[in-house]
């Protein structure tokens, strides 16, 4: 199971999360968040996080242009798409980077039948309002939840085992709880949801 840390804003918070064993970095190109970060910074951020963790741009109703630009600018490795897109354009991107395409519970029905064989797109289940630390009811998904699938929404190290016990993602991702003010990370925190997620996924090494 992967371990994103996502609203990475500066250099000194990508190696903070790189060195708490994230396996994957966020970086916020969506000009309404409070996380928002430039191209340069977040290229400078992959690199001091070193060539085994992932960069993923972050988007939130972009257009395809502007998406690949930054994508390019910032030298990310997979891109993250929010919003309301027709599957053209997710299929279109994801003829250049790999593709988390978040969705809210109330798509993700939909999305899994039309995104299952597609080898280049992975979903990702988040609450409605991204960003905003809503945690989802996990218990009511199970069922619906598929094979493959990411988790975030108010992921953080006081409840990040039991979203992993109830739904076995194949990755996790989390921004509100790391942080002690939108875009600037708790190292604490950053450093025990990391843990615990490897914990609960059987990923971690004992103490
Ligand atoms: O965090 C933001 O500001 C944001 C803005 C636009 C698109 C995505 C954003 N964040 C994503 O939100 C989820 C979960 O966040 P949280 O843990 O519930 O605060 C995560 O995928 C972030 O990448």
């Amino acid at each position: 199971m992967k371990v994103k840390v996502c609203g990475t804003t500066s250099v000194a918070d990508a190696v903070l999360a790189a060195q708490a064993g994230a396996d994957a970095l966020g970086f916020i190109f969506a000009p309404v968040s409070r996380r928002l970060v430039t191209a340069q910074v977040a290229r400078e951020a992959g690199i001091a996080a070193g060539p085994t963790v992932a960069r993923v741009g972050v988007f939130l109703n972009q257009g395809l242009d502007e998406v690949l630009r930054t994508a390019e600018a910032a030298r990310v490795s997979a891109v993250q798409v929010h919003g309301s897109l027709p599957g053209l354009y997710v299929r279109q991107l994801a003829a250049y980077y790999p593709v988390l395409r978040v969705v809210r519970p109330d798509e993700l029905t939909q999305a899994a039948a039309e995104w299952r064989d597609h080898p280049g797109v992975t979903l990702m289940l988040d609450a409605p309002e991204p960003g905003g630390g809503v945690p989802l009811d996990w218990a009511a998904l199970r069922a619906d939840f598929p094979a493959g699938a990411w988790l975030a929404g108010g992921l953080g190290a006081g409840n990040v085992a039991q979203a992993i016990g109830a739904l076995n993602p194949a990755g996790v991702d989390a921004v509100s709880r790391l942080e002690h003010l939108p875009g600037r990370k708790d190292p604490e925190a950053v450093r025990t949801f990391v843990g615990a997620a490897r914990v609960a996924a059987g990923t971690g090494y004992p103490q």
